[in-house]
C-alpha cells in the first residue's frame, strides 16, 4: 500500500471545511506517525471557498433527509465547538455561541405541516437549551404571527477566520505541505499518493462524474446592524429566511435555488431577502446596503456522500462531499468518519497521547496553535 519507506502519503483534494477540517482530524490521528506525508491540493483557498461565502450557521439544512448520519455528525461537531476548551482558545477563529429562535408558519398559516405546536425538530436532543416556545412567546413575533417555534443555543462559525485558524495549525506540522492547483483527474495523483480524500464538493460532479452533485445557489447580505445578538430563522410569504450574527456583520438570507449556476448578484433577490427579514425584524427596515454574496452549496440528491472507493485504476479514495446546506454544521462528525476509513487503510502507529477530550487533544498536539491563537486574540 505505502511507498517502500512506509510512508503514509494521504492527498486530501479541497481546503474548504471540509477538507481542512478533515486534515486537522488525520494530525491528531497520525499525531506520532512521523511517517505521515500530508498533502493539501486545492484550487482555491479561504476566503474564496464556499464556506466563506457561509452564515456559518449550526443547524442541519437543505438536505432531503436528517438521518441518523447527519444527527450523528452534527452532534459530534456541535460538542466540538461548544467544547470550553474549543470555544475560549478558537474564539478569534469566529466561533460564537448564540441564542437561536426558529419560528414556522406565517400569519397563522403553518405551512410547514409536520411541524406544530408540540413537535421537535429531530435534532433537539443535540443541542443545549432547547425549548418549543409558549403562546405568549410565539406573540412577541407578532409581525410574522408564528404559530410555533423553538429556541436554542446554536453556534455560529466565521469561516473566513475559522479557515486561516485551522491553515496556520496545519502549517505548523512539517508534515503537511499545501499546492494551490486545479487538478483534472484523480490519475494525476496515482503514483503520489497511498490515499486521497476528495473533499471538493460541487466540484466531484466534474471531478469524479457525479451528476447526481447540483448546484443550490444562495444569497446572502451581510449589514452592519450591532443591535442584533441573537439568529433568527422564520417562515414568510416570500419563503425561508433567516438573520444570522457574526462579529462585526449579520448576514441575512437567503436563497436555495437547485441547478441555479448563476454566481452574480440578483437584485431581486437582494430586495426579496431585505423584505423577509424586515418581516421578522422591523428594524431592518432601515438597512438599505450590505455585501451581497451568492455562493454555490454541493447539493447531493442522495445526501452526503461519504465513502472509501477503490477506482478502476487501483486508487485508494475517501468521497466526502455533497454537504449542501450543512457542510459547517456536520464538519468535524464527517472528519472523523472519514478519517476512521483512512485508518483501516493506513493503520496509524500510536493509539492517543493521553486520555483528554477529543477536542483536547486535537488542539493540545500543537502548542503553538493556543499560542497562535493568544497571539491572535492579543
Ligand atoms: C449562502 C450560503 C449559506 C450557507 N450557510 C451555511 C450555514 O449557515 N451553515 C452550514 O452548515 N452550511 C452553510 N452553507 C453550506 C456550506 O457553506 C457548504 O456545505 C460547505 O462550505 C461545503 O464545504 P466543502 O469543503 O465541501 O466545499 P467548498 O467549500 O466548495 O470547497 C471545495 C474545495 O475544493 C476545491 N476544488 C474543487 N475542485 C477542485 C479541483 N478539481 N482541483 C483542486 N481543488 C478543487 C475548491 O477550490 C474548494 O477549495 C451555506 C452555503 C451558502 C452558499
Ligand atoms: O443558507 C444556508 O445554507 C444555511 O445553512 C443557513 O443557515
Amino acid at each position: 500500500m505505502s511507498s517502500s519507506s512506509n510512508t503514509y502519503r494521504i492527498t486530501i483534494v479541497g481546503a474548504g471545511i471540509i477538507g481542512l477540517t478533515t486534515a486537522c482530524t488525520l494530525l491528531k490521528e497520525y499525531a506520532t506517525n512521523e511517517n505521515l506525508q500530508l498533502t493539501i491540493i486545492s484550487e482555491k483557498f479561504t476566503p474564496e471557498t464556499t464556506g466563506d461565502i457561509s452564515a456559518g450557521y449550526w443547524e442541519p439544512y437543505g438536505l432531503k433527509t436528517i438521518d441518523e448520519r447527519i444527527l450523528r455528525w452534527a452532534g459530534y461537531t456541535y460538542n466540538i465547538f461548544l467544547s470550553e476548551f474549543f470555544s475560549i482558545k478558537a474564539s478569534c477563529g469566529g466561533i460564537m455561541k448564540v441564542t437561536s429562535y426558529r419560528l414556522y408558519g406565517f400569519n397563522g398559516q403553518n405551512k410547514d405541516n409536520n411541524i406544530n405546536n408540540t413537535e421537535k425538530p429531530k435534532f433537539s436532543e443535540l443541542v443545549r437549551h432547547f425549548r418549543l416556545l409558549d403562546q405568549h412567546e410565539l406573540e412577541t413575533f407578532d409581525h410574522l404571527k408564528p404559530t410555533s417555534g423553538f429556541v436554542m443555543s446554536s453556534i455560529v462559525v466565521e469561516v473566513s477566520k475559522y479557515l486561516p485558524q485551522l491553515l496556520r495549525f496545519l502549517s505548523q506540522d512539517n508534515r503537511v505541505k499545501f499546492i494551490k492547483k486545479k487538478i483534472h483527474s484523480l490519475i494525476e495523483l496515482k503514483d503520489k499518493a497511498d490515499v486521497i480524500i476528495n473533499c471538493t464538493g460541487l466540484a466531484s460532479r466534474y471531478l469524479v462524474g457525479d451528476q447526481t452533485v447540483r448546484p443550490a445557489r444562495g444569497q446572502v447580505i451581510r449589514v452592519y446592524a450591532p443591535w442584533i445578538k441573537s439568529a433568527y430563522s422564520f417562515d414568510t410569504d416570500e419563503g425561508f429566511g433567516y438573520v444570522v450574527p457574526q462579529s462585526d456583520r449579520v448576514v441575512l438570507g437567503g436563497t436555495f435555488q437547485l441547478n441555479d449556476w448563476n454566481t452574480k448578484v440578483d437584485e431581486n433577490d437582494t430586495r426579496k431577502i431585505l423584505r423577509m427579514c424586515a418581516k421578522a425584524l422591523p428594524a431592518l427596515e432601515q438597512i438599505h446596503s450590505g455585501r451581497v454574496d451568492v455562493g454555490l452549496r454541493p447539493y447531493r440528491d442522495d445526501g452526503v456522500r461519504l465513502e472509501h472507493e477503490k477506482t478502476i485504476d487501483g486508487i485508494n479514495v475517501v468521497h466526502c462531499y455533497g454537504h449542501s446546506g450543512a457542510g459547517v454544521t456536520v464538519s468535524w462528525g464527517c472528519a472523523k468518519d472519514v478519517v476512521d476509513i483512512v485508518k483501516t487503510l493506513l493503520p496509524p502507529n500510536s493509539k492517543r497521547q493521553d486520555n483528554l477530550p477529543e477536542h483536547e487533544q486535537l488542539w493540545r498536539l500543537v502548542p503553538n496553535f493556543k499560542y497562535i491563537i493568544l497571539r491572535a486574540k492579543i
